[in-house]
């Protein structure tokens, strides 16, 4: 195996139990096992969680805390518990780690985002570990990844790493949650993430882990969409991380069919914001998502949102189900009169002497999802 730069996430649910506080033999095993990574030649970029559970005993609250602010100084209380067990725990193999704290906010910027990957970049020249936690303290709401199975898909996408490696407590993605379902079976290789892959990811089995397997699945469309494959699985005993990266972990493999999505359509499908919503009928349907079309007025059949010529909007089916997003060419109040209209009529019903795009959304500025 050549070389190969390698996302590892592990999640508050392997690191402490539901009492909290962080469970150091723990952090030590999987620092040992990141070493071994790093001795076969590999980079490895650490995602990992547990600042909320290291922290929240520490001052004082009994349970895992439900409230934003409560959470929030839980999280500054046990980065720095986290990160102190982290360095220990690489220093004894030699390694030196660095602490990187991101949020989406960071991915959006663009500027933001290159400052953080030339950051990563310098780091691993100098063979340091970056070890990525959520800005719990500045995140709010809708800022929030909520979990850090998508901030892990960002970063593997950001680094353009080679794998990403989810670890947790389940042994993979299971026809049903397996904790609650014994007869339930594993999916080995998942090679299209579809509604029934969907359907059968349930939420967080355990008190202190958040997202469950649907944020996971979430993160491996991210990264298989980037081209970057997806391991979610378990790592218990000497070697597993190794083997997980080998292709033969104890867990489920996402394959990739794309080859890396160029960082434009990256940020389209997964970091904007999207400021509306277009309604399109079926012939606009199928002009965009099976013949790879661009988006025409005439298509439209309903406009939401109060957006500009140049900003992101989302486009629905009638049914209501996400086709993908793209780069809308008209202001919302534009779009409403020419809504329907085919291309022949949409400079007079502007008032317009001519048409510089006469697309609602080029195929070029589209993603479907
Ligand atoms: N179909 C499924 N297969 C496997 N695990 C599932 C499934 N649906 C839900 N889960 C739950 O997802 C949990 C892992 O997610 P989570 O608790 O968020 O862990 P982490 O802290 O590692 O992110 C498992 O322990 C399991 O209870
Ligand atoms: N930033 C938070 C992550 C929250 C969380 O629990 O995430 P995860 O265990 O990955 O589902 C923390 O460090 O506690």
């Amino acid at each position: 195996m050549e070389h190969q730069r390698i996302v590892v996430k592990i999640g508050s649910s392997s690191l402490t139990g539901p009492q909290g506080g962080l469970n150091h033999e723990t952090v030590a095993f999987f620092a040992s096992e990141i070493a071994a990574l790093q001795q076969h030649g590999h980079s490895v970029l650490l995602v990992t969680s547990g600042a909320v559970a290291a922290g929240f005993r520490e001052i004082g609250y009994v349970t895992r805390p439900k409230l934003l602010h409560e959470k929030q100084a839980a999280a500054s209380v046990g980065q720095a518990l986290l990160m102190r067990d982290y360095q220990q725990a690489f220093a004894t193999h030699g390694l030196v780690s660095a602490q990187i704290l991101l949020t989406r906010g960071d991915f959006t910027h663009r500027k933001r985002a290159s400052n953080a990957s030339m950051t990563i970049e310098e780091l691993l020249k100098q063979d340091v570990i970056p070890v990525i936690n959520e800005n719990d303290t500045v995140s709010v709401d809708e800022l929030k990844f909520g979990d850090n199975d998508t901030l892990s898909a960002l970063v593997a996408n950001l680094a353009r790493a080679s794998h990403l490696l989810i670890l947790t407590d389940v042994d993979g993605l299971y026809s049903a949650n397996p904790s609650k379902d014994p007869d339930a079976v594993r999916y080995d290789r998942i090679d299209e993430i579809t509604d029934e892959i969907y359907a059968v990811a349930g939420g967080a089995g355990s008190a202190v882990g958040t997202g469950g397997m649907r944020s996971k699945v979430d993160a491996a469309k991210i990264a298989t969409r980037g081209g970057i494959p997806v391991f979610v699985g378990r790592v218990t005993e000497t070697g597993d991380l190794l083997a997980a990266a080998r292709g033969v972990g104890k867990g489920s493999y996402f394959a990739t069919h794309s080859a890396s999505l160029p960082m434009k359509k990256q940020w389209l499908g997964f970091l904007s914001v999207p400021l509306g919503t277009l309604v399109v009928d079926e012939g606009a349907e199928k002009a965009l998502i099976d013949n790879g079309r661009s988006l025409l007025p005439v298509g439209i059949r309903q406009i939401e949102g109060q957006f500009h010529a140049g900003d992101v909007v989302e486009v629905h089916n009638l049914q209501r189900e996400t086709l993908g997003r793209g780069i809308v060419n008209y202001d919302h109040d534009q779009l409403q009169q020419i809504a329907g209209l085919p291309s022949s009529r949409i400079a007079t019903t502007l008032g317009l002497d001519y048409i510089q795009h006469l697309e609602a959304i080029h195929r070029d500025e589209w993603i479907t999802l």
